[in-house]
C-alpha cells in the first residue's frame, strides 16, 4: 500500500509502470508587475491563426536581433516579441514588439507568456565562455537558475522550447577531431557546466513531462552587424573589423586553434528548421550543428586575399586559450543532415567575402560622411 502511494506521487501508475505527466507547477501567484500599458506593442491581433507566437529572452545580444528579423518575415512583425534586461536602440525598438524580462524573474516570466499567449520560446539569455568565467557566480544565477525558470514556464504553459548549446559543453576529454553528438561532455567552465545541464534538463523534462523541447550545439557564430557577447570565439568577428578599418589585427588565441564556426545566417536558419521539423523526424532532442573549421592562421590567409596589406600578430590570452584548447576542432553534425535535413550554405570563402562586403561598405559610408 505505501509502495502504491510512493508510485503515485511521482506519477507512475502501477499497473502500466509508465510515467503519468505530472507537471511541476509553482505556486501559482499573481505577479504585482503588469506590462505598461504604453509598453512598445504593435497593437499585435491575437487572432488565431497558424503562426506561432514567439518570445526571445536575452534577445539583444549577438543573435537575438538576427533572428528576430528572420522570424518576422516568417510570421510577422507583431509575431515575435523580443526581450531582454538591457534597453534597446532605437532602430530595435522601433522594428517590433520589445519588452523588458529578466529571466529570474519566474512570476514576470509567466505575466508575459500568459498575456502575449506565447507558444514558442527561443531562450537566449546566457552568459558566454570568457565572460562567464570572470563573473562565475552570475553565470551560475543566469545560465542554471534562469534555465529552471524558462523550462517550468515551457512546461506549465505547454511551449515549443529552443534552448541553444555549444561546442563549449564538451571538454578536454570528449573526442575532438570531430566530436559527436554522443560522447563524453566534461567541461571545464560555468558556461559548458550550465549548457550540459541544460541539455539534460530539457530532455528530460521532454521524457518526464512531454515538453516539445528542441536544441542546437551552436558552434563560434560569426556575424557582421552584431557584437559577441565575451566568447572565446570572438576573435573571428573582429578580425573582420580591425581588417577593414587597421588594415592589421592582433588575435588572442594561437595561430593553429581550430574550432568549429558559422555564419550567423546559416545559424538563424538551423534554429528555424529544426523548431519547424516535425517531431517525429527528431530521433535526438540536442543535435550538432555544423559548417566549416578553421584556425586563426587559416582565416586571416583568406583574409589576405581580400585586403592584401593586412597582417595578424598574436597575443594569447590565457584564459581563452585553455578554454579553446578544451573544445572540439571538428563537429559531427551527420544526426542533424539525416534527421532534419539540415545543410549550410556559408563554408569560409563565402563567410570572408560576406563579413568584408558588410565591414568593407560600412568603411566607404564612413569615409564619405
Ligand atoms: N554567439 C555564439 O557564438 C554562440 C555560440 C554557441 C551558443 N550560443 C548561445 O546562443 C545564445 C545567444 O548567444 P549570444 O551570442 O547572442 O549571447 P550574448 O552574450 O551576445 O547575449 C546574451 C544576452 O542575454 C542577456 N541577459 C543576461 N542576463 C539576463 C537576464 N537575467 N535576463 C534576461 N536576459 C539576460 C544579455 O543582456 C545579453 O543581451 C546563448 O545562449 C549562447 O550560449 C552563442
Ligand atoms: C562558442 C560559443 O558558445 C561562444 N561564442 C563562446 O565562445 O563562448
Amino acid at each position: 500500500m505505501l509502495f502504491i502511494r510512493m508510485l503515485r506521487r511521482v506519477g507512475l501508475s502501477p499497473a502500466c509502470g509508465c510515467w503519468t505527466p505530472i507537471l511541476p507547477v509553482r505556486f501559482l501567484g499573481i505577479s504585482p508587475r503588469q506590462i505598461p500599458a504604453d509598453a512598445n506593442f504593435h497593437s499585435a491581433s491575437f487572432s488565431d491563426t497558424d503562426h506561432p507566437r514567439v518570445l526571445i529572452t536575452g534577445g539583444l545580444g549577438q543573435l537575438g536581433v538576427g533572428l528576430a528579423n528572420l522570424l518576422r518575415k516568417r510570421f510577422g512583425k507583431d509575431s515575435v516579441i523580443l526581450s531582454d534586461i538591457r534597453k534597446p536602440p532605437d532602430h530595435v525598438f522601433h522594428s517590433g514588439p520589445f519588452i523588458y524580462s529578466d529571466i529570474l524573474d519566474y512570476k514576470n516570466l509567466r505575466e508575459i507568456v500568459v498575456n502575449n499567449r506565447i507558444t514558442w520560446l527561443f531562450h537566449y539569455s546566457a552568459l558566454l565562455s570568457a565572460i562567464g568565467e570572470a563573473n562565475v557566480s552570475l553565470a551560475r544565477a543566469v545560465n542554471i537558475t534562469g534555465l529552471h525558470n524558462i523550462l517550468d514556464v515551457a512546461v506549465e504553459h505547454n511551449l515549443r522550447l529552443f534552448v541553444p548549446s555549444t561546442i563549449g559543453a564538451f571538454g578536454p576529454t570528449s573526442p575532438r577531431n570531430p566530436t559527436p553528438d554522443l560522447c563524453i561532455q566534461r567541461p571545464r567552465t560555468i558556461y559548458g557546466v550550465s549548457k550540459v545541464h541544460a541539455e539534460l534538463m530539457g530532455e528530460y523534462y521532454h521524457y518526464r513531462y512531454g515538453l516539445d523541447f528542441r536544441c542546437l550545439r551552436y558552434p563560434g557564430i560569426i556575424s557582421a552587424d552584431s557584437q559577441p557577447g565575451g566568447g572565446t570565439t570572438d576573435y573571428a568577428v573582429q578580425i573582420f573589423h580591425d581588417a577593414t578599418k587597421h588594415g592589421k589585427f592582433e588575435c588572442n588565441l594561437e595561430a593553429r586553434t581550430r574550432l568549429p564556426m558559422m555564419y550567423i545566417d546559416d545559424c538563424l536558419r538551423a534554429t528555424l528548421e529544426v523548431m519547424e521539423a516535425p517531431a517525429e523526424s527528431l530521433s535526438m532532442r540536442t543535435y550538432n550543428v555544423s559548417a566549416m573549421s578553421f584556425t586563426p592562421e587559416e582565416l586571416a590567409q583568406e583574409v589576405l586575399k581580400h585586403v592584401p596589406e593586412f597582417q595578424i600578430t598574436y597575443n594569447v590570452d590565457a584564459v581563452r586559450q585553455a578554454i579553446a584548447d578544451g573544445w572540439p576542432m571538428n563537429f559531427d553534425d551527420s544526426n542533424a543532415r539525416k534527421d532534419w535535413g539540415w545543410k549550410h550554405d556559408f563554408d569560409l570563402p563565402e563567410l570572408v567575402t560576406a563579413m568584408l562586403n558588410f565591414h568593407g561598405s560600412e568603411t566607404r559610408v564612413a569615409q564619405a560622411n
